[in-house]
């Protein structure tokens, strides 16, 4: 699992995420299946007709995640009445639910991972060929977590939301840090643009210059994940739903299938043009230069001498 990589480079299976490869683009199912796999297939559906590398899930082992002076409160679902420890099942795929999801994604040739919330759900994921973990910003301090996926051999993305910089900078450590990708995030959903803070990606680059950094962004709107982008992010997450208005906590906070295609397909316009910061004169520029340039220069003899240097 771990190869000998370029030092900012971080192997996703066949792929690699990092400078100079394609943004790596995930859509975040997290529970917006709400337990139903054919809602889950949709979704899956949605991100292959995207153009997304990637689904996501995530996996807890509800009698772990769920503190237990929690587990009786009863709430209302579209279940009808239960105990919270009761929705939190609902919400979970099990073995076979995986299996299914598992070869559902092999069928459409989209990836697949999640974040496991505990360290049950670690093994659980690795009894499938995941390219990848992710570590949700809330489980960032669960050092017990982080040594148990550092022990799988897998890349890990490891999100920094709700996370003070000492607190990143030990996860770090934890973790490793050649086999990590940095992910910054804001944790409110929706998130407010004001506190976005989409400098702190290049703050983690220049931090961790040997670590790809991306974004996890629960923000309302496609433009600042596309500013995230721009400012250099190799990875990149959001949370989508078949329908924000359905019933469940992350939905609201989510890109429909519309506003998916038009993510992926700008996302792929910014990287293309972000070019490689190497000044060139394009073989299209010689026209207009002819046109508009009142004193001619010697472009091919000096390009080639500069590209020699
Ligand atoms: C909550 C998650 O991630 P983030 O902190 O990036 O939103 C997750 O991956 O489960």
């Amino acid at each position: 699992m771990t190869t000998s990589l370029p030092a900012n480079l971080r192997a996703v299976g066949s792929r690699h995420i990092g400078n100079g490869q394609p943004v790596y683009i995930t859509g975040e199912i997290g529970i917006n299946h709400n337990g139903d796999l054919e809602n889950a297939f949709a979704l899956i559906d949605a991100a292959v007709a995207a153009g997304c590398d990637a689904v996501k899930f995530q996996k807890r082992t509800p009698e772990i995640c769920t503190p237990r002076d929690q587990w009786e409160i009863e709430r209302d679902t579209p279940w009808g009445r239960m105990t919270y420890i009761d929705y939190r099942h609902r919400v979970e795929f099990d073995e076979d639910g995986y299996r299914a999801i598992d070869e559902y994604c092999r069928k459409r040739g989209i990836d697949w991972f999640a974040s496991p919330w505990d360290v049950p759900s670690v093994e659980f994921l690795e009894k499938f060929n995941v390219p990848v973990h992710k570590v949700a910003s809330a489980c960032l301090t669960d050092d017990e977590l982080l040594q148990a996926l550092r022990a799988t051999g897998r890349t890990v993305v490891l999100s920094t939301g709700m996370s003070t910089p000492r607190q990143i900078r030990h996860a770090v450590e934890v973790l490793g840090s050649d086999n990590i990708v940095l992910c910054h995030a804001t944790s409110t959903y929706p998130a407010k643009h004001e506190e976005l803070n989409l400098r702190m990606i290049n703050t983690l680059q220049s931090e961790f210059p040997n670590v790809p950094v991306g974004y996890s962004g629960h923000e309302v709107g496609l433009q600042t994940t596309l500013a995230a982008v721009a400012l250099g992010a190799v990875f990149v997450e959001r949370h989508i739903t078949l329908d924000r208005a359905m019933w469940g906590s992350d939905q609201a906070a989510s890109v429909e299938s519309q506003g998916l295609e038009r993510l992926v397909r700008d996302i792929r316009i910014i990287e293309t043009s972000l070019g490689d910061g190497v000044k060139k004169v394009y073989e299209g520029e010689l026209g207009p230069m002819k046109k508009l340039r009142r004193v001619p220069g010697v472009v091919a003899e000096q390009q080639a001498a500069d590209a020699a240097v």
